[in-house]
């Protein structure tokens, strides 16, 4: 039985489909990355997962036990931090495990919550508000939030996307260095192969939409703890890399192929250039109508 199991999900809002078909099968422990387009459906696939939304049809389980609603067991980190400005960053952090272990004596969650802001190396800036961080420190105290829930399963939507390359680079390190501590099952979704590739066991594309479906999977074998300096050198690396690339490139050139629909302009020529050109006075309200009446009496 798998950890995580989505089986033919269909997902749409109203119009065309965002994700057809989607089936995607996660064991305990594993780390996978969703690559995809902009626009492609990869947001709408991880609200699935963490219960935001309901497939119209198909199922999503997680451990065997169908997924209706968000949970604690599942903690997500979003693009855009979503922190509380006027609360501190311990007190951010205390909403969310006072929430989940209600009944946890007091040092113990106090416990909790100081563990998680170490993990993420946060602690000179526990008791800082959001506005006094930095992006990749308010996202870091996210990122602490759903550890501190001790989840079973990670969700992250593109965290490091709105971040500079070099926080970028040193938050993907602490993925990988927390990922290592805890090996908590994670589906982390990007739109940067490299990234994927640093991080994850398996890399999956994610077709563009409309009625976006997972591609093939691509298990990433690089031995761990991967050096970025190094993996830009190693021949595996390089190989998936082109292999990825190439398929995503594959999905838009058949995109591109598929659009049959014609456009025919209308072929019109000037009969004489020369010409004065004729501008008429704006129509009244009232002679419009009365146009409009003469044409329609004329028919
Ligand atoms: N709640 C909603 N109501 C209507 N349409 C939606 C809703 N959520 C997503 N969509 C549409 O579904 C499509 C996929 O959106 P989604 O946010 O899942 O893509 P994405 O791959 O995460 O994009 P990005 O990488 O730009 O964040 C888009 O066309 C979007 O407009």
């Amino acid at each position: 039985m798998a950890f995580l199991e989505l089986t033919n999900v269909c997902k749409a809002f109203g119009g065309p489909p965002v994700l057809s078909n989607v089936n995607l099968t996660l064991e305990r422990g594993e780390f996978v990355a969703i690559v995809g387009y902009s626009g492609s459906g990869k947001t709408t696939l991880i609200s699935l997962i963490a219960g935001l939304t309901r497939p119209d049809t198909g199922t999503v389980k997680l451990n065997d036990l169908e997924i209706t609603a968000p949970g604690p067991d599942r903690g997500i980190v979003f693009q855009n931090y979503s922190l509380l400005p006027w609360l501190t960053v311990t007190e951010n952090i205390a909403l969310a495990v006072d929430q989940v272990f209600p009944n946890h004596a007091a040092e113990k969650r106090r416990h909790i919550i100081a563990t998680a802001i170490a993990t993420v190396n946060l602690t000179p800036a526990r008791d800082k508000f959001p506005r006094e961080l930095s992006g990749g420190m308010r996202q870091r105290v996210s990122v602490a939030r759903a550890l501190a829930m001790d989840p079973q399963i990670l969700l992250l939507d593109e965290p490091l996307s709105a971040l500079d390359a070099l926080t970028r680079a040193t938050l993907q390190d602490e993925f990988e260095r927390i990922w290592a501590k805890d090996k908590k099952t994670v589906v982390l979704i990007t739109n940067d192969v490299d990234e994927a590739l640093l991080l994850a066991d398996r890399i999956i594309p994610l077709t563009p939409g409309p009625g976006a479906t997972l591609g093939p999977s691509f298990p990433v074998s690089l031995d761990r703890p991967r050096d970025r300096k190094a993996l830009n050198h190693d021949p595996e690396f390089k190989r998936l890399r082109a292999l990825i690339t190439n398929e995503l490139l594959g999905y838009n050139e058949r995109r591109k192929a598929t659009v049959k629909q014609k456009l025919i302009l209308p072929d019109i020529l000037p009969e004489n250039l020369d010409l004065p050109r004729v501008t008429r006075r704006p129509l009244r309200l009232s002679e419009i109508k009365e146009e409009t009446i003469a044409v329609a009496s004329s028919q």
